[in-house]
């Protein structure tokens, strides 16, 4: 199951809660915030203005035939207008910048919280789902922030000063015009809680969306190989076609509060027009009072207009709040102690004390994955585990350096129990190389430096030979050439050597590797395994193990059965008194030999495609010759 579906429950809370939740990021840019709706309100005082100078103009100097007062009335307008301009060129100048450091300092947050957060967090997430709040939905709090939250706030000061003026000017028609307000206010209340509902699933199927794009663009090796590009194009078109649906249901939503908020206005508009006729035939009213009243409301209509158009804004500001906060909010299992103890004069022992884990997600009625481990790896030694595949091997290797953390007993560095030590110092003191080698989109250099930036160019050159990664001098640029998804491409056993490096590199005194070498060939692991000895000879090494060769590095191996370890000895001990080992050595050699014949298969496949090529331009050039 997605996050994203049990995220999509979260309890209703207020729009102002919700949103007041950004103080933290947004107090730093208050005053420039404040003072745009300050300069704001005061273009709309102008715009106010400008009706009651018209009033004075009719009913004096027009009805007077003064012109000189009808010059000086019209400058007077044509001033206010000037200074309406600049105040809103300054509005726009004062909100330029404050939304920017908001949402950089919330992406900022967001990024380090995902840093922290632990492996189990992003188990569970979709990677588009996190993509989308870092991106779009901080986007959309940036342009409401900018825009959104002062044009509401003045639009709706300028609407309540609207109305006492126009009250002021005619009591019957300015309460003519503030009773238009009552099916407004009712209307947005039901458009607020329709649009919240589809904001937030639009939200959510852009973020699924982003995943599948992540997912195709990740996978297309495998789409391609197996011609699944045509029916991964299809989910997507159906995913894109769920969120246009989506969209346009918000449109729709957006353009029925629009037809209310221009036709009530319009119809009450209509009304204190006949109204307003009648009063000036009767003489209650004067002709200019009647002017000032519609260019009152004239100035009005822009804000009443534009308030569904806020008002959905701030709604979807209010959903990516929401969906920005479920990731903040996320608790860190895996913290550092209050007060961290250390490892003195350690030499690199590593235990397992009846270790227990099962994944978050396990159903209740399987035991647990890892069912009470108990195994000590003394200092400088080099232990293989072996087991059948899903037996655990790999979560037992991500409790060392609590990538999960234990569900029962401890695992202990040189006596010390690994939550007692900061992740700082536990992550000095292991390193661990995985079976699918990540690189970064920067340089080897720093690719391999990334657990010790300070190490020297002696232990740099001596991890990249114990990897048997000296292709890296080749490279275009040489250590300095990036690699990685926006550098050059490197084959899978070029990255696992180089991600061993950065293991070696790391210089810890408890190695711990997850089927490492598994991409490499006979050739190339020999070479590494025996470069690989003389580093094993003074670290405490645990290796995950899928070939014979690498059980052969080992001083002892243990073998993990039914989550616990059944036996522990050397190979050719645990071959001769376990029946399950045997049996899992021989899965191996069967593994080999389907490898060793993938590799065959693929080796004539790649000559009868040659022989087919040959043939083909062969053909071609017949065919040419044939047709000149
Ligand atoms: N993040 C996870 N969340 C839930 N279950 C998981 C997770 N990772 C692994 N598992 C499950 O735990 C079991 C053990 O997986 P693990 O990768 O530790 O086995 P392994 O012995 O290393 O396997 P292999 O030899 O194939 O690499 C598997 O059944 C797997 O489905």
């Amino acid at each position: 199951m997605s996050e994203t579906s049990s995220t999509t429950a979260a309890p209703a809370a207020g729009t102002v809660a919700v949103l007041s939740r950004l103080r933290p990021y947004v107090q730093a840019a208050l005053p420039r915030i404040y003072g745009a709706m300050v300069v704001s309100l005061s273009a709309s005082v102008v715009a106010l203005a400008i009706p009651q100078v018209l009033q004075w103009m009719v009913d004096g100097p027009l009805a007077d035939g003064d012109a000189n007062q009808i010059w000086l009335a019209a400058g007077i307008v044509l001033a206010l207008g000037v200074v309406e301009a600049v105040l809103i060129g300054a509005r726009r100048a004062l909100v330029l910048t404050p939304g920017t450091h908001v949402e950089a300092r919330m992406r900022n947050s967001l990024y380090a919280q995902l840093q922290d957060l632990p492996v189990s967090f992003h188990d569970r997430w979709p990677s588009g789902q996190l993509l989308s709040r870092a991106v779009s939905d901080l986007n959309l709090i940036r342009r409401w922030l900018s825009f959104g939250l002062v044009l509401l706030v003045v639009n709706v000061l300028t609407l309540i000063g609207g109305v006492i003026i126009l009250i002021s000017l005619n009591w019957v028609l300015g309460l003519i015009f503030a009773a238009a307000a009552v099916p407004v206010i009712a209307y947005s209340f039901a458009f607020e809680r329709k649009y919240s509902d589809v904001a937030r699933r639009s939200q959510d199927q852009a973020g699924d969306l982003a995943t599948s794009v992540e997912e195709s663009v990740h996978g297309i090796r495998v789409l391609k190989a197996f011609g699944r590009s045509r029916y991964a194009l299809k989910r997507f078109e159906s995913q894109a076609e769920q969120l246009r649906g989506t969209e346009i249901e918000k449109a729709k939503a957006i353009a029925g509060i629009w037809l209310y908020l221009t036709l009530i206005p319009d119809l009450a508009f209509g009304v204190c027009l006949v109204v307003g006729v009648w009063l000036a035939s009767t003489g209650a009213s004067s002709v200019g009072e009647l002017v000032a009243f519609f260019a009152t409301g004239t100035v009005l209509l822009f804000p009443i207009w534009s308030m569904g158009y806020f008002l959905a804004m701030t709604l979807d500001a209010k959903t990516a709040t929401l969906r920005f906060f479920e990731v903040m909010d996320s608790v860190n299992t895996i913290e550092d102690p209050a007060s961290p103890s250390t490892v003195v004069d350690g030499h690199g022992e590593l235990s397992f004390d009846d270790v227990h884990f099962r994944y978050q997600d396990a159903p209740e009625s399987f035991p647990d994955l890892i069912d009470g481990v108990t195994l000590t790896v003394e200092p400088g030694e080099t232990m293989a585990l072996v087991g059948l595949t899903g037996s655990g091997k790999s979560t037992l290797t991500a409790l060392t350096t609590r990538l999960y953390d234990v569900t029962g007993g401890a695992v202990r560095v040189d006596g010390v129990d690994v939550r007692d030590l900061s992740r700082d110092e536990l992550r000095t003191r292991i390193a661990m190389a995985f079976e699918e080698a990540t690189l970064f989109s920067q340089t080897v250099r720093e690719n391999v430096l990334l657990g010790r930036p300070d190490a020297s160019e002696d232990d740099l050159r001596e991890a990249l030979e114990i990897a048997q990664a000296s292709f890296v001098y080749d490279l275009p640029l040489g250590l300095d050439t990036k690699v990685g998804e926006e550098g050059l491409s490197l084959s899978g056993g070029q990255r696992q050597r180089l991600a061993l490096a950065r293991a070696i590199a790391a210089r810890p005194s408890i190695l711990v590797l997850d089927d490492p070498l598994s991409a490499l060939d006979v050739d190339t692991e020999a070479l590494v395994e025996a470069a690989l000895r003389r580093v094993l000879a003074t670290t405490t090494a645990l290796i995950v193990a899928h070939r014979p060769s690498t059980v052969a590095l080992a001083d002892r191996v243990a073998l993990l059965e039914n989550g616990r370890v059944t036996a522990v000895g050397t190979h050719s001990e645990l071959l001769a008194t376990s029946p399950h080992y045997r049996f899992v050595i021989s899965s191996f050699d069967a593994d080999e030999r389907a490898e060793a014949r993938e590799a065959e298969e693929r080796a004539e496949r790649h000559d009868a495609e040659e022989r087919a090529e040959i043939r083909d331009a062969e053909l071609g050039i017949t065919t040419k010759e044939v047709a000149s």
